[in-house]
């Protein structure tokens, strides 16, 4: 991989690495072993992978996973019901509810039903506000695994300048606030912001989390700069005729020529979000047991 490549892969690794090794740790000093429901409404094909692929690292990290698959015409009182078991339920410590739901369902309403300590996403409103309010609160998974990339190739993020493209509940605002968190200049800009490019290319971090794919030019990015490209977009492949290629936020050709870091995609954002997805699980059990909390995985 090119020096200045940030290889997400590779992080995630590390980190199940060190879920893995706590979680054997709780096992056999208190037979503790932490447990995570992961619900999924209907068959989106996208979110059907997700799901597959976090159950199966939950079970690789040495975790129990509780996989609940229900109907796409499931009703709100259902899944609310779901909901209330396991948030009663002592094997479960950590309660995800996959992304998006069915239309008919309000996705608030589902989320703020969830126990906030067993809100392994950080989505609870309850959440939110102590993100914001700089308190201890379950972090949201995605922008947990950037802020753990940026730490490690940044070491202080101290005075640096960072603009998150980017104003989503699930990623552009607790990116926000986690950066601002660890004392950068932090702004918000999205698709109404004047001057996106100047904005974007006064960043020493550019998040990008847009949704739209290969927005930033390599021209938009400033010599030198970190570049996170959250974006997970699936395009018409140029060559293979029916085939799709996955692309992020970011043009990373022209980008990764200008900035001193960059992700990828795939194989950057995308695996810590599942891996900072079992740190959160392992985080919420020691909080339920009151045990000490695994360094170096959260906030
Ligand atoms: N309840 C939630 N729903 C959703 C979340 C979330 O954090 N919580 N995030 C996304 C989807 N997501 C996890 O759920 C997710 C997306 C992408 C990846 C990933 O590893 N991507 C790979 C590429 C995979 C591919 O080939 O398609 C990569 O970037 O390398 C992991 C998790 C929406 N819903």
């Amino acid at each position: 991989m090119s020096p200045n490549i940030i290889d997400g892969k590779a992080f995630a690794a590390k980190v199940r690495e060190k879920v893995a090794e706590h979680t054997a740790r709780l096992k056999s000093e208190h037979g503790i072993t932490p447990g995570l429901a992961v619900v999924l409404v209907g068959e989106d094909p996208a979110s059907e992978v997700y799901v597959r692929s976090k159950g199966k690292a939950t079970v690789e990290a040495g975790m129990n996973s509780y996989e609940h698959n229900l109907p796409a015409d499931s009703s709100e009182e259902t899944l609310l019901e779901l909901i209330d078991r396991l948030n009663n339920d002592p094997d479960v410590h950590g309660i995800l509810v996959q992304l998006p739901l069915p239309d008919h369902l309000d996705s608030d309403l589902v989320i703020n039903a969830l126990d906030p300590a067993k809100d392994v996403d950080g989505f609870h409103i309850s959440n939110v506000g102590l993100l914001g309010t700089g308190q201890k609160s379950m972090v949201p998974c995605t922008p947990l695994g950037c802020l753990m990339m940026l730490r490690e190739h940044h070491g202080s993020l101290s005075g640096l300048n960072a603009v998150v493209l980017g104003r989503s509940n699930i990623v552009g605002k607790p990116m926000a606030q986690l950066l601002l968190g660890d004392s950068c200049t932090v702004t918000i800009a999205h698709s109404r912001t004047r001057d996106l490019d100047q904005v974007c290319r006064s960043a020493d971090i550019l998040v990008a989390a847009v949704g739209r794919p290969e927005m930033v030019p390599g021209d938009w990015v400033k010599p030198g700069a970190t570049v996170i490209d959250v974006g997970i977009n699936r395009i018409p492949h140029p060559e293979k005729e029916g085939k799709t290629r996955l692309v992020g936020d970011v043009d990373f050709e022209s980008a990764a020529k200008a900035a001193g870091a960059i992700t990828p995609v795939p194989g950057g954002v995308g695996p810590m979000t599942i891996a900072c997805l079992l740190a959160n699980t392992l985080t919420a059990c020691s909080r339920a047991h009151g045990l000490a909390e695994p360094e170096g995985l959260t906030v």
